[in-house]
C-alpha cells in the first residue's frame, strides 16, 4: 500500500495522546514521525506531564488541541483560557454546559493573553456540546435534558456561537445540523470516529474516517484506534488515506 500523506488532511486528523505518562506519549510521536497530523493532549497526560509536554509538541511544529474541557465559574475559566492561550496551543475547549456567561469569560480571556504577546498565534476555542458517549437515552433519563441529542447538540453550538467561540466538539453524526445552524466556516471537531470493524469502546455516536470527512467534519479526533493498534503508523496512515479518498472540500 502506498502512503501518499497529503498535509492538508493529515492535520486534519487529531491523535489523541491519552497515555499515563510521558514516556508513553513520546514512543507514539516517535511512530508519527513526519507525518503531519494535529496532536491532542487531554487530561490524563497534561496531569500528569504538565505544560512542557505541550510545549515540546510545539518546539517539534505539531499543531496541538489541548482538551481540558474547563467548566467553571467565569472567572476561573478566564483565568484558565488566558493560561492556556500563553502557552501557544492551536485549539482548545470549555464545555458548552457551562453557560454564555462562562464562554464569553473565556474568549475574554483568551483575547487578553494574546493582547499581550504578539508571537501568540489566535488558537481556536471550542466548547463540548453532549460528550460522544452519551446516548440519547442516557441523555434523557439520566442527566434529565429533553428533546433528541441532536437538538441539544445545535443548541449548544449556538450559544457557542453566540459566545464569540470558533466552533464545537461532537459527533460527526451532528455535522450537517450544526452547519444548518451556524454555518459551514464554525469549525466541528468530532470525537467518535471509528474506523469499520474496531472496537467502539465506551464511543456511542460514531462514523467512520471517510463517513465523518464526508459529512464536513473539520477535524477528526482519534484516539484508541490508534494508540491501541499493533502498528499505531498503520493504522493513522490507513485513516489518513481514508479521509483523503472521501474527503469533499
Ligand atoms: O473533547 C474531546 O476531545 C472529546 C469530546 C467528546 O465528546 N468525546 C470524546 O471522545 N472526546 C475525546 O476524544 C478522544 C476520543 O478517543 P477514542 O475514543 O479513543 O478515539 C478522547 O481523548 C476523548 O477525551
Amino acid at each position: 500500500m502506498t502512503h501518499s500523506i497529503s498535509q492538508a488532511i493529515a492535520k486534519r486528523l487529531i491523535v489523541a495522546l491519552d497515555y499515563p505518562n510521558v514516556e508513553e506519549a513520546r514512543v507514539l510521536i516517535e511512530h508519527l514521525q513526519g507525518i503531519p497530523c494535529t496532536i491532542k493532549v487531554g487530561m490524563q497526560l497534561f496531569y500528569s506531564a504538565g505544560p512542557d509536554f505541550v510545549r515540546e509538541l510545539k518546539a517539534k511544529g505539531y499543531s496541538v488541541f489541548l482538551d481540558l474541557k474547563m467548566h467553571d465559574i467565569p472567572n476561573t475559566v478566564k483565568g484558565g483560557a488566558n493560561s492556556i492561550t500563553r502557552l501557544g496551543v492551536d485549539i482548545f475547549n470549555v464545555h458548552a454546559a457551562g453557560g454564555v456567561q462562562m464562554m464569553k469569560a473565556a474568549v475574554e480571556g483568551m483575547e487578553s493573553a494574546l493582547a499581550t504577546d504578539s508571537n501568540l498565534a489566535r488558537p481556536l476555542l471550542i466548547a463540548v456540546t453532549q460528550l460522544t458517549s452519551t446516548s440519547q437515552q442516557v441523555m434523557n433519563q439520566e442527566i434529565g435534558i429533553q428533546g433528541t441529542v441532536e437538538e441539544a447538540v445545535v443548541h449548544y453550538a449556538r450559544l457557542a456561537q453566540q459566545s464569540g467561540l470558533g466552533g464545537v466538539v461532537c459527533s460527526p453524526l451532528e455535522v450537517s445540523m450544526i452547519q444548518q445552524a451556524c454555518g459551514t466556516s464554525f469549525a466541528t471537531v468530532t470525537p467518535g470516529v471509528r474506523p469499520a470493524g474496531s472496537d467502539l469502546g465506551d464511543q456511542k455516536r460514531i462514523l467512520t474516517p471517510g463517513e465523518a470527512i464526508a459529512g464536513g467534519s473539520h477535524y477528526l479526533v482519534v484516539g484508541r484506534p490508534i494508540t491501541g493498534a499493533n502498528d499505531p503508523r498503520e493504522a493513522t496512515q490507513q485513516i489518513i488515506e481514508e479521509m483523503s479518498v472521501h474527503v469533499n472540500n
